[in-house]
């Protein structure tokens, strides 16, 4: 048998009577810890007092019934089983009671039912209590960071877009700080995450002890964390924020030897009737954070509105990072559009393929060339760019790959170089020994620099490409017209191609002016043995027109869009 504690209140005024159900209890192994009351002030004062498992009620006393208890327990809001035990009790006021809260109804001289109750009665207030807990537990959750037991980003974008409604509303002003560790990293680094969790969890416990009730602290992430100082003029914020600089700077977090001390870079935004919105607040103390790390770490920066021309550079640094990523896990894909040859009178004829560059990012969305090829050019990664197009697709061929329709043919394949790969001394030598490696014919590679990249680099494009030229490789101009100065330098470059600029192409059958520039560049470009390729030819008139011009070749979407080569997924090949 087990002796269960029982804390029971006995609702009772005949102390005979309430021994009777003690002697009981302890028949069925409880041990009972008691109370006895038989007045509303005590009952409330019990209730108020002391903690209880169980209630145990007369239906009838002096000047009290069942039905006050129950109102004064309803008033208390607990969940503790209430049972009448009653000497006569009808079955109408039986049903009242149990309509007005009572888990269940006995008769003295029929307790048997009496232990079986309390057993029911104890096991599912457990349940129920079991129940709230998981649902405060899941509500904690939706709110809190689990880590550091502070609101969570999600949250903390909430309580801002409030304090951006009042800001707007009635002029109140609030401060918003976004905080960010310095060198956090390091204690990962050095101690592992276990002591990085630790800190963050220290560091956030005072913190929030430090700031005002009516403030919002957050952890927003990694080292991160929100504060939105309510209703608070920027010269108390600052006061405010330079005691919580003064307890980081006083924070020692030891961990086995070591001890650390740890910097934070503050940045400052007012939400005022102006602030539009949160998520410009929020993007503002962002900076501000920036700006301070930039500034040398450890210190607060209130946001100014030139501080944007600093995050954009920032926004273009983490390009490197992406691109970089990109490279290192194979998450560019290439495409291949066609080029035909073209004749008066003659059903065009596939010539070859433009090797089209596309980059997927971390999230799977394709980012196009446009946009990752200007941020790879900033930060010299084109160099790194070009040499993984040319592995991967001569790898491709080479291994056949089922949607590489070049292999075997005499097809040709316009692959791009940037101006950084004409000034890579050791590029000639790369693609030599990857030509031998997938034993790719030179005559098929056709490699495609744009005009201007070719001009304003000439001294190191016209060496590369007569060296490229005698292996057997092609060459083609790309965008040619785009520059109207350039036709001196055709007669210096040696090249086989020129591609006739998509912007005077695309409307030749309705723009006299474009008319006449295609028809110069291919004229000239005709005098000087060189052949031409028109870019953008989207419909059957201009088609026509560059036709009856004599223009060799054309691409676009109306003889067929980029279509996949090789994809982010296919296998890439082994080595640099
Ligand atoms: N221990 C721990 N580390 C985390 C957690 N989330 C992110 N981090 C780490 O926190 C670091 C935050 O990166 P940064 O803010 O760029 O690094 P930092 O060293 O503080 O550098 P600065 O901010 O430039 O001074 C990264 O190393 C993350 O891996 C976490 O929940 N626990």
């Amino acid at each position: 048998m087990n002796h269960a504690l029982l804390r029971v209140l006995l609702v009772e005024d005949a102390d005979d009577d309430a021994q009777l159900l003690l002697r009981l209890l302890r028949k069925e192994g409880y041990v009972p810890d008691y109370q006895r009351v038989d007045n509303r002030t005590d009952l409330a004062a019990a209730l108020a007092t002391s903690h209880w498992d169980l209630i145990i009620s007369d239906y009838a006393m002096p000047g009290f019934t069942a039905h006050d208890a129950l109102e004064i327990y309803k008033q208390a809001a607990l969940d503790i089983p209430f049972i009448i035990v009653s000497g006569h009790i009808d079955d109408v006021s039986a049903v009242a009671a149990m309509r007005a809260g009572a888990h269940d109804y006995l008769l003295k001289d029929n307790l048997a039912r009496l232990a079986p109750v309390i057993a029911r009665e104890l096991d599912e207030v457990r349940v129920r209590i079991a129940k709230r807990r998981a649902e405060q537990e899941l509500r904690f959750h939706a709110y809190h960071d689990p880590l550091t037991g502070l609101l969570n980003r999600r949250e903390f974008e909430r309580v801002l877009e409030m304090a951006v409604c009042a800001a707007q509303r009635d002029c109140s002003q609030h401060v918003l700080c976004y905080l960010d560790l310095d060198q956090f990293k390091l204690v990962n680094d050095t101690c592992g995450h276990v002591a990085g969790d630790e800190l963050l969890r220290q560091l956030g416990a005072n913190l929030s002890h430090h700031i005002r009730a009516s403030d919002t602290l957050a952890r927003l992430g990694g080292d991160e964390f929100g504060l939105l100082l309510s209703n608070c003029p920027l010269d108390e914020g600052m006061r405010i924020i330079a005691s919580l600089q003064e307890l980081i700077r006083d924070f020692r977090f030891p961990w086995r030897e070591s001890v650390f001390q740890i910097g934070c870079s503050i940045g400052v935004t007012v939400l005022s009737a102006e602030t539009a919105a949160a998520g410009e607040a929020m993007s503002a103390a962002d900076v501000g954070c920036y700006v301070a790390k930039e500034l040398g770490r450890n210190r607060c920066h209130v946001y100014q509105a030139d501080d944007q021309e600093l995050a954009q550079r920032r926004r273009e640094m983490q390009w490197i990072s992406r691109i970089g990523a990109a490279l290192e896990a194979n998450r560019l894909a290439l495409y291949q559009q066609p080029i035909y040859r073209i004749g008066a009178g003659a059903a065009p004829v596939l010539a070859g393929h433009e090797i089209l560059l596309r980059m997927i990012d971390e999230d799977g969305t394709l980012i196009p060339p446009n946009v990752f090829i200007p941020a790879a050019e900033r930060f010299k990664l084109m160099a790194s760019v070009d040499r993984w197009v040319v592995r991967r697709l001569f790898a491709a061929i080479a291994a056949r790959q089922p949607r590489c329709a070049l292999a075997g043919d005499d097809l040709l394949l316009f692959v791009n170089i940037s101006a950084a790969t004409v000034n890579d001394a050791a590029f000639f030598d790369y693609v030599q020994q990857q030509l031998a490696e997938f034993a790719i014919p030179p005559h098929q590679v056709c490699l495609e620099i744009t005009e201007s990249a070719a001009i304003a680099n000439l001294a190191a494009t016209t060496p590369l490409f007569a060296r490229l030229r005698q292996l057997g490789c092609r060459f083609a101009l790309d965008d040619f017209g785009s520059g109207l100065s350039s036709f001196g330098y055709l007669r210096h470059l040696p090249v086989d191609f020129v591609k006739i600029d998509g912007g005077f192409v695309r409307n030749i059958a309705c723009n006299p002016i474009d008319l006449a520039m295609v028809e110069a560049i291919n004229k000239i470009s005709h005098v000087m043995g060189l052949q031409t390729i028109a870019e953008f030819v989207e419909s059957e008139d201009v088609m026509r027109a560059l036709q009856e011009l004599g223009v060799e070749y054309a691409q676009g979407f109306l003889l067929g869009r980029p279509q996949v080569l090789v994809d982010a997924d296919d296998a890439p090949p082994r080595g640099a």
